[in-house]
């Protein structure tokens, strides 16, 4: 692996949980100091919704200039709005129902009942190249921050072992299929994660112990596509300690 991606082991998920998010508030923080507003990309699971409820409940949290941070999502499950199920739902009921964000910068992806996924996944490609457009003289990466979560079969976002949506080079792909429910989801593809700054790992959880472990050794993103994310400054995996359990040994001093 390149010497700009890292492995931070905490000892279990909840302090994993608090740590991404200290991580990512002084990441917002930053960013906004340099270039006056910052931008992150969502995970749904566990431990993404966990880590943006440690958001929620840190002080540091009025540090961030919320009204300057551009929200995005790597994936969605195509379901009605407001559906429980969905990533978006979850992060607005853990952190952005109590952040004053502006909506104007909030970009759910579309949900269904507004055409197919399809259509969704164009029109959000096309939101993302709108707002480039008008970042461009920035010089800022497009997404400062990228959180995923790794599933136990390895996929990362809605990008699912063996399925045609990793070698779809579009920003933005429609999925049908997925094998974790529901079937039908939007996400992020390779090219669209690989244009974060940062990109962040967040992994917990014993049964996600060799699916790690292969990303690290990189075994290919058609067998495990955690192992094909790359940020352009850092890949930074952060994992608990059942997660890096099945990791060489010079991973395995975990913080206290
Ligand atoms: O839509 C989804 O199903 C999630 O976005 C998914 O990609 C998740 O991030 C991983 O499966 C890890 O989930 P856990 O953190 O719950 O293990």
């Amino acid at each position: 692996m390149s010497e700009h991606s890292t492995v931070v082991i905490h000892r279990d998920s909840g302090v994993l949980a608090d740590a991404v998010a200290a991580r990512l508030i002084t990441s917002l923080v930053d960013a906004q100091a340099h270039q006056g507003h910052a931008s992150v990309v969502l995970t749904g699971g566990s431990v993404g919704i966990a880590t943006l409820r440690a958001v929620a409940a840190s002080p540091a949290r009025a540090a961030v200039d919320w009204s300057a941070v551009d929200v995005w999502w790597g994936d969605e499950r195509f379901l009605p709005p407001g559906d429980p199920e969905r990533n978006e739902t979850q992060a607005r009921e853990a952190l952005l129902d109590h952040v004053p964000v502006d909506e104007a910068r909030v970009h759910p992806m579309p949900a269904e009942g507004s055409g197919s996924p399809e259509e969704g996944a164009e029109r959000y490609a096309a939101t993302l190249a709108d707002y480039v457009r008008a970042h461009q003289h920035t010089g800022a990466a497009t997404f400062d921050v990228l959180l995923l979560g790794v599933g136990p079969d390895g996929h990362v976002a809605s990008l699912f072992p063996e399925q045609p949506a990793l070698d779809d080079e579009r920003p933005v792909v429609a999925v049908h299929g997925a094998p974790k429910p529901p079937p039908t989801r939007i996400s992020l593809g390779l090219s669209a994660i690989g244009a974060a700054d940062e990109v962040w790992l967040v992994v917990a959880g014993e049964d996600k112990a060799p699916a790690v472990r292969m990303a690290r050794a990189e075994a290919g993103s058609t067998r495990i596509p955690a192992s094909g994310v790359r940020g352009h400054r850092a890949t930074r995996w952060l994992l608990d300690r059942s997660a890096a359990a099945e990791l060489p040994d010079q991973h395995r001093h975990a913080s206290p």
